[in-house]
């Protein structure tokens, strides 16, 4: 029987690749205890997957490809999406709303693009929407954000969003391993999407930063007001100068709430590789793990840490969703709904306030520093601090800046590379965090 009367929780899977076959896994396994916290049994109705014939290990009477039939079959309750993309997920998971049933995905993509559209439709089922896999895998962030801190005033966001460039990027620092198997071996784990340049391109963190930004902000922010640098550029000249300074490199999201002088308020969303202190927290979250830090008010500083990628992890978070929803369904609740009541504008990223690390390769002759601080000062941007070495008849000059407007330390860099006595801008990376 399929209704929550008769205790019994109706699940149609769509999608059994990496996540969504951990998923069928765990639901098998641990029934009983599933069903004795969610006061119902969770039950598979049907599993979706583009090619029936590839899925030997799965019953068969259950699995389909006609997604559209079993997203609005009577039997089902709740339509868990691990299938991936926007089109044509948003218009079954939209048809799934309006019949009445309730949705766990783990689809950053679709959330960040669509999340009014499918609350709305959410609303007007009396539905929930849940989708705490979608960011930072296994970790609990978004209930967080959305219920525990609730009461409080959220002002800043940041962290490791994506395990595939963390697990890149921590191989290249550590042991210097290319760029193209480090992503392979990642795609191999299960970590990657299924069009890895979302990874590589920042596209994946840009998504994710969004869901944060709206979630933490009270304010609609699509991916498309997140500013977006991935990793492709990040050097081996990057980290080796990262590496003089007793630094890293990570990708970071970093959502913020900014108060001009006015008092007037803003939100800047945006993802961007960043230099870090090595003793710094983040710079010790290695592989595909994550990490995010959040600010505010009354609660201080918090840090969410834990496996942001994997079949396992991310299935852990799906199924967390999965029993809430039931038990919504056993005693007639619902989630958390929409909470967009602030409208925040979005702070265009040149306008945002960052700091930046310069590596130049300079001539080695009276007044090159005197030249190179005029660049700055000229566009009001003030510097920390200046390390110079020399070498031959060449120097290396790093210039670590104050906080300034992005566009004008942007536009600084520009002026810099014109310089005669600059033979090479080596590396310019934002800076985040204080050296000890
Ligand atoms: N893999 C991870 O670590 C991870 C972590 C968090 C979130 N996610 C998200 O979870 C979702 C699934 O990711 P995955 O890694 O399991 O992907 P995957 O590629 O391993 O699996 C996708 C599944 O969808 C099915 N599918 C694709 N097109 C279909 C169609 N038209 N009709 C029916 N079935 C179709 C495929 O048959 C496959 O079973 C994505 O939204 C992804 O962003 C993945
Ligand atoms: N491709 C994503 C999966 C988790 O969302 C990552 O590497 O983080
Ligand atoms: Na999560």
């Amino acid at each position: 029987m399929s209704t929550v009367d008769g205790r019994v929780i109706k699940v149609a899977l769509l999608g059994c690749g990496t996540v969504g076959g951990e998923v069928v896994r765990l639901l098998t396994e641990q029934a009983e205890e599933l069903a004795a916290r969610a006061g119902a049994r969770v039950e598979l109705a049907g599993i979706a997957v583009r090619r029936p014939d590839k899925h030997p290990e799965l019953p068969p009477e259950l699995v389909t490809s006609d997604v559209a039939k079993l997203v609005t079959s009577p039997d089902v309750d709740v339509v868990v999406e691990l299938v991936g993309g926007i089109e044509p997920v948003r218009q079954w998971l939209l048809d799934a709303l309006k019949a009445g049933k309730s949705v766990v995905t783990a689809n950053k993509a679709l959330l960040a693009e669509h999340s009014a559209e499918l609350f709305e439709a959410a609303d007007a089922a009396g539905v929930d929407l849940y989708f705490e896999a979608a960011v930072a895998g296994a970790i609990p962030l978004l209930r967080p954000l959305r219920e525990s801190l609730a009461g409080d005033r959220i002002t800043r966001v940041m962290g490791i969003v994506n395990g595939t460039t963390n697990y890149i990027l921590s191989a290249m620092d550590s042991t210097g391993a290319g760029y193209a198997e480090t992503l392979e071996e990642a795609s191999r784990l299960g970590y990657a999407e299924a069009d890895p340049t979302a990874d590589v391109d920042g596209y994946d963190a840009a998504s994710k930063a969004a869901i944060l930004a709206s979630l933490a902000f009270h304010t609609r922010v699509t991916a498309s007001d997140v500013h977006r640098e991935g990793i492709a550029d990040v050097t081996a000249s990057d980290l080796a100068a990262a590496n003089v300074l007793g630094r890293t490199v990570k990708l970071l999201a970093i959502c913020e709430r900014v108060t001009a002088d006015d008092g007037t308020e803003s939100v800047s969303a945006r993802v961007h590789p960043v230099m870090i202190p090595r003793n710094h927290q983040l710079a010790g979250v290695g592989g595909a793990y994550n990490a995010v830090y959040v600010e505010a008010d009354a609660a201080g500083e918090l840090m969410f840490y834990g496996q942001g990628a994997g079949g396992a992890p991310t299935a852990s978070a799906v199924l967390g969703d999965l029993v809430a929803v039931a038990r919504n369904r056993v005693v007639g609740g619902r989630g958390p709904r929409e909470s967009a009541h602030a409208a925040l504008p979005v702070r265009p990223m040149g306008q945002t306030p960052t700091r930046y690390h310069v590596s130049l390769d300079v001539a080695d002759r009276a007044g090159v520093l005197a030249q190179v601080a005029q660049a700055f000062a000229g566009h009001g941007v003030s510097i920390a601090a200046v390390r110079q070495r020399d070498a031959n008849d060449t120097a290396s000059l790093v210039v670590v800046t104050h906080l300034a407007p992005d566009a004008a330390l942007r536009s600084t860099v520009d002026d810099i590379a014109e310089l005669d006595v600059v033979n090479q801008v080596v590396s310019v990376m934002r800076v985040e965090g204080e050296d000890q």
